[in-house]
């Protein structure tokens, strides 16, 4: 750092920082300071040696403790200084950023392997996938599916699995393969491909292996993707629907919109979301309802009175579900 040139007239200070050498070698003091061993200073005109005032040199006065006399204390206080200055300004923070940049990539790999690891296929062949309460609950964008499972979670013990959410959690990510592709998907109001969504779904039923009860919210989104989930997961027990007016979900997700961040709730994104709930989502409400499954609320009225009805059919499939399985167990 200090390589400065060489200072022929001054060999003796190699090694000698070159701030500290310009200072030391500088003609300005007319009288150079020593320090003799008891601390006092020792002054000496120019050209006057130790040795009396003859300007003959002492035979030992290229010993090595010599050398320092003619450096100024200042100057060593000032190259220390900048020593300690520049590793506490440079050095020190470079390395903590170094290692902290290490930390993160290993945080990061660690995360992708978990990731990328989620279950084995014997894990997900084993879990009780069959046993478990599953509940669907549909509607249109801002229908107020999130509202009441929120609610329904209090209670009633289910875990709420929302699908966007999960693939909101997916795209942000910072290692996911998936990112791009989820956001584009929700931008434009599009159906992310199944199997991404499903195995979301599925390892996050798996995170909870205590729980027998899931609500299953704003999935599946179209046919393809219910089928899909009765083949490789299970079979929902029942379909919780919201039915809503258009102009009445328009108004509440642009009302989301002020504070939600969502990259969807703005008027472009609303109606392609609109158009695929009519197009794909409405016609899987449609099927579930021929099997006799669907409980339909209506979205009118406040937050409470929606609310009211949802637990009070919530209510009475679960003790429907319970005395079924009694009377089964009884057999
Ligand atoms: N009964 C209600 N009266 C007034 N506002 C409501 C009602 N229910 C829900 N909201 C509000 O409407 C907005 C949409 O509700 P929510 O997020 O529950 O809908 P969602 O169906 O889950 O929407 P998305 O499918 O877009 O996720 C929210 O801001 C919520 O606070
Ligand atoms: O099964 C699903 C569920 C959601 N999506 C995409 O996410 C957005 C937002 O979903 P919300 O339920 O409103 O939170 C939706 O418009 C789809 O783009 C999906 O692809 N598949």
């Amino acid at each position: 750092m200090f390589s400065g040139g060489v200072l022929r007239s001054s060999q003796q200070l190699r090694g000698v920082p070159l701030f500290a050498r310009q200072l030391s070698t500088s003609p300005r003091p007319l009288l150079a300071r020593s320090y003799t061993t008891s601390g006092r200073p020792n002054q000496l005109r120019m050209g006057q040696t130790r040795g009396g005032g003859n300007g003959q040199k002492r035979p030992g006065n290229n010993s090595f403790l010599s050398r320092f006399d003619r450096i100024n204390p200042l100057a060593l206080v000032g190259a220390a200084t900048i020593l300690i200055s520049g590793y506490m300004l440079i050095i020190k923070p470079y390395m903590e950023w170094r290692s902290e940049l290490k930390h993160r990539a290993v945080e990061r790999q660690q995360e992708e392997e978990k990731a990328q690891a989620g279950y084995t296929e014997e894990q997900v062949a084993k879990f009780p996938f069959g046993k478990k309460t599953v509940v669907f609950v549909l509607g249109g964008p801002g229908s107020g599916k999130g509202t009441n499972s929120s609610k329904l979670v209090d209670d009633f013990g289910f875990v709420h699995l929302s699908a966007g959410d999960l693939l909101r959690a997916e795209q942000k990510r910072p290692v996911s393969q998936y990112g791009e592709l989820i956001a584009h998907y929700i931008r434009e109001g599009l159906i992310v491909p199944h199997e991404i969504t499903i195995g979301l779904l599925r390892n996050a039923m798996m995170d909870h292996p205590e729980s027998d009860r899931f609500l299953i919210d704003g999935f599946p989104r179209n046919l393809v993707q219910a089928k899909a989930f009765e083949d490789s997961v299970c079979k929902a027990k029942k379909v919780l629907y919201f039915e809503c007016p258009e102009s009445t979900m328009l108004e509440r997700l642009l009302d989301r919109g002020k504070t939600s961040g969502r990259s969807d709730d703005n008027i472009e994104s609303i109606k392609k979301r609109f158009r695929t709930y009519v197009n794909d989502s409405k016609p899987v409400i449609d099927e579930y309802a021929k099997e006799g499954k669907v409980m339909t609320v209506s979205c009118k009225g406040s937050v409470d009175d929606v609310y009211k009805v949802t637990h009070k059919k919530m209510s009475d499939f679960l003790q429907a579900l319970e005395k079924t399985s009694q009377q089964q167990d009884a057999k």
